[in-house]
């Protein structure tokens, strides 16, 4: 039985009951493991489903906005990674069903430009992502000292491409290239990582609506949604104001009518604004700067910050660590993303979510 967004909230609504009022336990916000769990199941992928035509009297989860704060409080976790696996399972079934039906599937095509181990490995997992999709994947590698006209060229191969439905430049780019142009240049129709201006222009104006909505603000919001906590009317902090990460989440979050202030290099007194906040998205890069003191005790922590450490006692000679003290403020928030395991593979679902969503368009595709 397919179920409602109203029965989502309930059984939102039953999960927090169910926590009751005692101090909160580490619990994981988990949706592919448990079959019992139907908000964290059923809800369609936010995709354009923007909230001017959402209900207004919703009833999520409202995250506690005061609490005791105890050396044995800790906040749930929100399992980023399970929640990805989950989609990443409706999107295999979706391209299946593309196949059969119209013999088509997805592409999408990466150009990465340079030797940059982190670019690398970031390309990597997406191909890997989309080969386990069924999402047919192209890239093309192209030398550090590349000029403008060679990645343009690409692109314009790329764009030109039908069965190319999404195209993304892995970033950041070499310094001497003209970034600008570049994505300037991206057919609007296949900026799955929608950092066209046209696009971010939509995302900003009222009554507009974006053809994609960036990866990584998307998985953020889809985390929160999701893990059945409200947005509506909550004090949201971003800290960082970057194309790709801090300026599309102040923009998205807005849409969903958070009342949001932005935190960034030049801000003072950055722990007494976040301290204020009832949603705090940290994607500044700079390892551990959210410090326990800096939060609301109840508020929900979303860590978007990828920051490798050196560390040999690890595989790879490096550790990821989020932007967000986690052992402090794991023991004043609700709620907290980790770091692996939280922001980042939701990012490449919804990279393959846009990329399938583009795909459906260009075929007309239901
Ligand atoms: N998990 C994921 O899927 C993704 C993770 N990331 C990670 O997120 C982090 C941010 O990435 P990105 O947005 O690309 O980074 P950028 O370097 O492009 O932007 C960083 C932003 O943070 C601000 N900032 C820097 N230092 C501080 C500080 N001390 N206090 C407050 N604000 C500060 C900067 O302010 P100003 O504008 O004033 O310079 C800037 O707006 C990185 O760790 C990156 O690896 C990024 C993309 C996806
Ligand atoms: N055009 C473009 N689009 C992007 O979306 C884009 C980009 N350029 N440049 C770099 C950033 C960074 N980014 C990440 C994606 C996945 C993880 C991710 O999967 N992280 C895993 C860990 C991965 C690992 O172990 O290395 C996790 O947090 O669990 C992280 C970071 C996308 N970015």
């Amino acid at each position: 039985m397919a179920l409602t967004r109203s029965m989502m909230r309930r059984a939102a609504v039953a999960w927090q009951k169910g926590a009751g009022n005692r101090i909160p336990t580490t619990r994981v916000v988990n949706t592919a493991m448990n079959d019992n769990c139907p908000i964290l199941i059923s809800p369609s992928l936010v995709s354009l489903d923007l909230p001017e035509i959402w209900p207004t009297n919703s009833t999520t989860h409202d995250f506690p906005l005061t609490c005791k704060c105890s050396d044995e409080q800790t906040a749930a976790i929100i399992d980023g990674k399970s929640i990805a696996d989950e989609i990443m399972l409706r999107i295999s079934c979706e391209v299946r069903r593309m196949k059969e039906s119209i013999g088509k599937v997805p592409g999408l095509a990466v150009i990465l430009v340079g030797q940059r181990r982190d670019s690398q490995t970031y390309v990597r997992n997406k191909i890997k992502a989309c080969e386990e999709a069924g999402i047919k994947s192209l890239i093309t590698e192209l030398p550090d000292n590349c000029e403008d006209d060679e990645v343009l060229n690409a692109l314009s191969r790329f764009n030109k491409e039908p069965s190319v439905h999404g195209i993304l430049v892995q970033l950041p780019l070499p310094q001497h290239l003209n970034v600008g142009k570049i994505l300037d240049l991206l057919s609007l129709e296949k900026d799955v990582d929608g950092f066209h201006p046209l696009n971010m222009g939509n995302l900003a104006m009222r009554g507009r609506e974006p053809l994609f909505i960036p990866c990584t603000p998307k998985g953020c919001i889809e985390l929160l949604i999701r893990s059945g906590l409200e947005i509506m009317g909550k004090k949201a902090v971003v800290i960082g104001r970057s194309n790709i990460v801090g300026l599309p989440t102040s923009l998205l979050l807005q849409r969903h009518h958070a009342t949001v202030s932005i935190v960034h290099a030049f801000t003072r007194n950055p722990e007494q604004i976040t301290c204020e906040a009832d949603i705090v998205v940290a994607a500044a890069g700079v390892p551990n700067l959210v410090r326990g003191n800096w939060l609301k005790p109840g508020a929900v922590v979303i860590d978007v910050g990828t920051n490798p450490i050196e560390d040999p006692g690890c595989e790879h000679g490096y550790r990821l660590t989020g932007d967000v003290c986690y052992e402090e403020a794991v023991r004043v928030a609700s709620a907290i993303t980790p770091v692996p395991g939280g922001v980042g593979p939701m990012t490449i679902a919804m990279l393959l979510s846009n990329t399938l969503d583009s795909a459906k368009r260009a075929y007309d595709f239901p």
